[in-house]
């Protein structure tokens, strides 16, 4: 079991290729497929200990890994169930199937195990889940007043969420020996008729409830592989097994926040994509000879609102810049800040190496003036908050022209102000903002998307919910203009100033203010 760090993101098409290129290097669909089961099966071993399992199968190939799971499982000595939504419809699927000696339930009249494993539906997944009529079952619109087939879905709100202690999304559970069943969740819950009528989402809900411990198989049954969308009131898994490959749902949010822990399985399938989840950076600490303008020089312009430029400044010396410069009027600050008043010859100061603009800027015309200044400088440039607002239009396609390195750090407000609103998904905006700005993007939220222009992308985990306060955004900006300054390329210092900035707010902990965050960048910083 892989963890995610690092590891290359593919979309539905991007596991097919995968998939098909070991096919033609001498693999099929069920030599894979096996693969996968006897790889899932060793980590459901670990995860499990000895209770009994339920697992739950589709009609693709998702069930037909459920399948071999099950008759692994069995023949180790444990007690496994199995039920099916509907019949096998691929080759492999049916080989699988063929392959269990045991019974099957109907999906719809399953009893809860203390294991639940979901194999409904994985990459394959076009629809959501109440829209599949059950084979096994009837979810016709007479048994269910209001539920017409593929017309629709649950949404989000309607689920509620069972929210699990002790696991996290980036991994937090332990990797080897049985996790321990958790004592009986919500008795009420667990105690509850399952109406065997109920649609698809709603059953597996009521079975996920009942269960101590849930993993999807590849993806959560529900979500979308390449956006992050959950089409379907879906339960949240404690674990998530994706085979050979994450996929982009992993990480983008509402889905995962459905996956738990994700842990990645070898299944011989080689996988490669120019989309990777965030790696931890490699920082060496300064050199024998290193100097403070050798470890980088950020000037920081201040505007109106001085506190977030202050924040900016303190993130960028933690972060490791060799000498940060204020360029405004407010004198405050740690004593190693130096401070000028803003003028364009001090602006134009040919040692520095990172320009910060944005923080606290204001959007009033001596910010537009402030703004013009920094463009017209031949320095890197990191652009955030306000200055991406009075970014708009001309100024934006003027930035073509620059040759030196930008980075933008909108969250989700500033990005649909600057590249406009729009229904697709996390990665496809941001590398298409990427790629007509000719600006790295790093478009902000519970899961930050880093995009080049050549299209080059790093997908975060999901960091500190506690991050969610006024100024932290300050200090991720600090923290990237010092990675820029410090001379590593734009992607490079993009995903180092994010990596240390979620590594920071862990150590800080809960209810942390951004001035908190921005001390704790040098403890971030000494753990690399
Ligand atoms: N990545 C690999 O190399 C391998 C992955 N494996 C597993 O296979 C699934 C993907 O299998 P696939 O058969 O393509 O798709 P699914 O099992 O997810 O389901 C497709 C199945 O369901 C039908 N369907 C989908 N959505 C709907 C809907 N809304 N309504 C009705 N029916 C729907 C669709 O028509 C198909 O019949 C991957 O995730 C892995 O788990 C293999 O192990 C091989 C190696
Ligand atoms: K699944």
């Amino acid at each position: 079991m892989m963890p995610l760090a690092g590891q290359p993101l593919l979309t539905a098409a991007g596991i097919r290729a995968a998939e098909d290129a070991a096919i033609a290097a001498g693999a099929t669909v069920g030599s894979v497929m096996a693969r996968a089961g006897q790889e899932i099966a060793a980590a459901v071993r670990r995860l499990a200990g000895a209770n009994a399992i339920l697992i739950v199968c589709g009609p693709g190939n998702n069930g037909g890994d459920g399948y071999v799971v099950a008759r692994l499982l069995r023949e180790a000595g444990l007690d496994v169930r199995i039920a099916a939504l509907a019949e096998p419809k691929t080759d492999a699927a049916k080989a699988a199937r063929a392959g269990w000696a045991g019974p099957i339930e109907p999906f719809v009249d399953a009893k809860p195990a203390p294991i639940l494993i979901d194999a409904l539906f994985g990459t394959g997944l076009t629809r959501g889940l109440d829209a599949i009529p059950a084979e096994n079952g009837d979810t016709s619109p007479a048994r269910h007043p209001g539920l017409e087939p593929g017309s629709r879905f649950l949404t989000e709100e309607a689920a509620g969420h069972r929210v699990k202690p002790g696991v996290t999304n980036n991994g937090a559970e332990s990797s080897s020996g049985p996790v321990a069943p958790s004592p009986a969740k919500g008795g009420a819950q667990s105690d509850r008729t399952i109406d065997s009528a109920t649609p698809i989402a709603t059953k597996l809900r009521a079975l996920a409830d009942a269960a101590q411990l849930t993993i999807a198989i590849d993806l959560p049954s529900g979500v979308t592989t390449d956006d992050g969308r959950v089409l379907s009131a879906i339960p949240s898994y404690d674990v998530t097994l994706a085979l050979a490959a994450a996929k982009p749902s992993h990480l983008l949010q509402p889905a995962a926040r459905h996956c738990g822990a994700v842990r990645i399985l070898d299944i011989g399938v080689p996988a490669a994509s120019s989309v990777q989840v965030l790696a931890r950076p490699t920082l060496p600490p300064p050199g024998p000879d290193a100097h403070k303008y050798s470890r980088g020089m950020v000037a920081i312009v201040a505007g109106s609102m001085p506190g977030a430029a202050r924040l900016a400044s303190s993130a960028a010396m933690r972060a490791g810049a060799g000498y940060v410069l204020l360029l405004g009027d407010d004198p405050a600050g740690p004593d190693a800040l130096v401070h000028k008043p803003f003028s364009t010859e001090a602006i134009a100061e040919t040692r520095i190496n990172t320009l910060l603009i944005g923080p606290g800027l204001g959007r009033d015309a001596a910010a537009e003036a402030r703004l013009d200044a920094a463009l017209a400088t031949a320095h890197p440039l990191v652009i955030d908050g306000d200055a991406l607002h009075l970014l708009r239009g001309a100024r934006l396609t003027q930035l073509a022209h620059r040759d030196a390195p930008i980075i933008f750090t909108p969250h989700g407000g500033e990005f649909d102000a600057l590249f406009g609103a729009s229904a697709a998904g996390k990665i496809e905006r941001a590398r298409a903002a990427a790629a007509q700005s000719g600006a790295t993007i790093v478009f902000k939220g519970a899961d930050t998307v880093i995009a080049e222009p050549d299209g080059a992308v790093r997908v975060a985990p999901a960091a500190s919910p506690w991050l969610s306060t006024a100024g932290t955004g300050d200090v991720l900006a600090g923290a990237i203009a010092a990675m820029l300054a410090a001379g590593l390329a734009p992607l490079e210092a993009a995903a180092a100033g994010v990596w240390l900035h979620g590594e920071a707010a862990r150590r800080c902990g809960a209810a942390f203010i951004a001035d908190d965050l921005a001390q704790a960048l040098s403890a971030a910083r000494a753990a690399l």
